[in-house]
């Protein structure tokens, strides 16, 4: 079902356009910060077949996983069918040791980490929506897409990882809630806010979907002065620099 807009080499379809959301202003600045150094790259580069350039449109989603979803499913009910593919970006908490402060962490899974139930009886507290039977609080992200992402920022000498994206609605702000989510969620390498949220409009719709989150604090007692938002920003200008090479070659 989330493959009729990616061809069998997993590349966008040329007639196909690409959503990118994002939680703030900030965000969106850099992420059209780094397409367009993209673009230059990509101009400055000599031998190779030159390539179209990537039709991408940066929207905003507010933040959180319900004004997420809601911006996302009106940005693509007004396109009619123009997307082929959605993307969250932003920034994002990272789970130690796994992503770092500065890394990247491409979306293996987007899950809604915190849609479910307390279950006081139950060894984790928590029974999530799977399990209750109310549906699924975990979407795949487009598999080779978020392979060869991952694999290109590495090759770029970035730290980065693939692994599963939790979206909350609470950031997380205790050690102890770190430390239920990590085993909750086994190999859990980032949190945000709104991925899960941009990926059920996408998935409601057939298209396939990516979350990226630049590493600026990590997953534990909150501490928002010492976010590395500078950093984070920067690492997520490289990595949608990278976007056109991931989704066209
Ligand atoms: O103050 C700034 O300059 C600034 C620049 C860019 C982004 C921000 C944000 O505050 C973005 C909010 C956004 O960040 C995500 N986020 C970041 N860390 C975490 C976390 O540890 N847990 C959950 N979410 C996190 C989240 O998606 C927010 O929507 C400020």
């Amino acid at each position: 079902m989330t493959t009729d807009r990616i061809d069998k080499h997993n590349t966008l379809g040329s007639d196909k356009r690409v959503l990118i959301m994002t939680a703030v202003e900030a965000e969106r600045d850099t992420v059209l910060r780094g397409l367009e150094l993209g673009r230059v790259q990509a101009g400055g580069a000599s031998g190779g077949r030159p390539r179209e350039p990537l039709a991408v449109d940066v929207r905003l989603a507010g933040v959180g996983p319900v004004l997420a979803a809601a911006s996302t499913a009106a940005e693509l009910a007004a396109a009619g069918g123009a997307y082929g593919l959605v993307i969250s970006a932003g920034i994002g908490g990272g789970f130690a040791p796994v992503a770092p402060v500065g890394s990247l962490v491409v979306a293996s899974e987007l899950i809604a980490a915190d849609l479910g139930a307390e279950t006081p009886d139950t060894p984790n507290g928590f029974s999530g929506v799977d399990e209750l039977g109310f549906g699924s609080a975990r979407i795949p992200a487009a598999a080779r897409l978020a392979g060869r992402w991952t694999a290109a920022l590495q090759a770029a000498g970035l730290p980065a990882c693939c692994g599963p994206v939790l979206t909350l609605a609470t950031a997380t702000g205790t050690a102890a809630t770190a430390a239920r989510l990590a085993a909750r969620v086994p190999g859990a390498a980032a949190e945000a806010m709104e991925g899960y949220g941009v990926a059920a409009a996408a998935h409601r719709l057939g298209l396939p979907v990516l979350e990226i989150r630049a590493i600026s604090n990590i997953v534990g007692p909150r501490e928002r002065e010492k976010w590395k938002i500078g950093e984070a920003l920067q690492a997520l200008t490289t990595a949608c620099s990278l976007l056109p090479e991931v989704l066209q070659s």
